[in-house]
């Protein structure tokens, strides 16, 4: 059985990639073969004469299965901005996003597409999360980072995920904030307000061990 789902979050830099990797150990814990995405990255390093984003990287060093890195990441922008600028114009194709996770999921049972930035973020001049989750046809994962201010961006970000027509297959609670004032009653609230399956917490960790932070994940159904 083949499953897939875009992962996405409450804003950027609050644990998508994290939560990626984490879920991807714990579909690996189950005995899937496992692959992440990133189609649209900005903010890369050049590496080999290569432009090469580190979320992309540290998906592919949590899949079980190996991939080139253009199929992983076929679109890697330099400036660490929106990706409707980093692209300088250029054109993000949703056929080669679509050829790539295709390939992909010749591989892999499972295959996680982490979007960039939040649910209507652009990830070119004419195409955003949205669109692209829609072109994709996937169910949609997300990411809430625990902090002042979440509450509100969760709830906003399921109402849009609803409005693009898409089923909001689960939400993870990152810790972001290592000592976040009422962690466990934010997180409660959200459990209450948010029409979708809790997946569970993703510990605050200095250590990114992702094999150990999965443990207390629940699988999407
Ligand atoms: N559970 C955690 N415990 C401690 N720090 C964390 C945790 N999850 C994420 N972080 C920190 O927050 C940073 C941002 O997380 P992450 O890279 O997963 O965000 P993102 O939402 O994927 O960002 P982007 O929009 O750039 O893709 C990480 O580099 C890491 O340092
Ligand atoms: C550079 C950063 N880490 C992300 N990859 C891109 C975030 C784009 C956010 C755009 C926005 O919604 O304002
Ligand atoms: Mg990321």
């Amino acid at each position: 059985m083949k499953m897939a789902y875009f992962v996405t979050g409450t804003d950027t830099d609050i644990g998508k990639t994290w939560a990626t990797a984490a879920l991807l150990h714990r579909f690996r814990r189950e005995g899937y073969s496992v692959a992440g995405m990133k189609p649209v990255a900005a903010g890369c390093e050049r590496r080999g004469g290569k432009l090469q984003n580190q979320d992309a990287l540290l998906l592919m060093q949590n899949a079980s299965v190996g991939a080139e890195y253009d199929l992983v990441n076929p679109y890697a922008f330099e400036q660490p901005v929106s990706p409707h600028l980093a692209c300088g114009g250029a054109n993000v194709e949703p056929a080669i996003i679509s050829a790539a996770f295709g390939a992909l999921q010749q591989r892999a049972q499972v295959v996680l597409v982490e979007g960039a930035g939040g649910w209507y973020s652009p990830l070119s001049l004419t195409l955003d999360n949205a669109g692209l989750a829609r072109i994709l046809g996937l169910p949609v994962l997300v990411v809430v980072g625990i902090r002042l201010g979440c509450l509100n961006h969760a709830r906003l970000t399921l109402q849009a995920v609803a409005e693009s027509g898409l089923r909001c297959a689960g939400w993870v609670a990152v810790q972001i904030v290592e000592h976040m004032p009422y962690f466990a009653e934010n997180v409660a609230y959200l459990q209450a307000a948010l029409p979708a399956q809790f997946l569970g917490v993703l510990p605050y960790s200095d250590a990114g061990d992702f094999e150990f932070l999965s443990s207390g994940l629940r699988l999407p159904t």
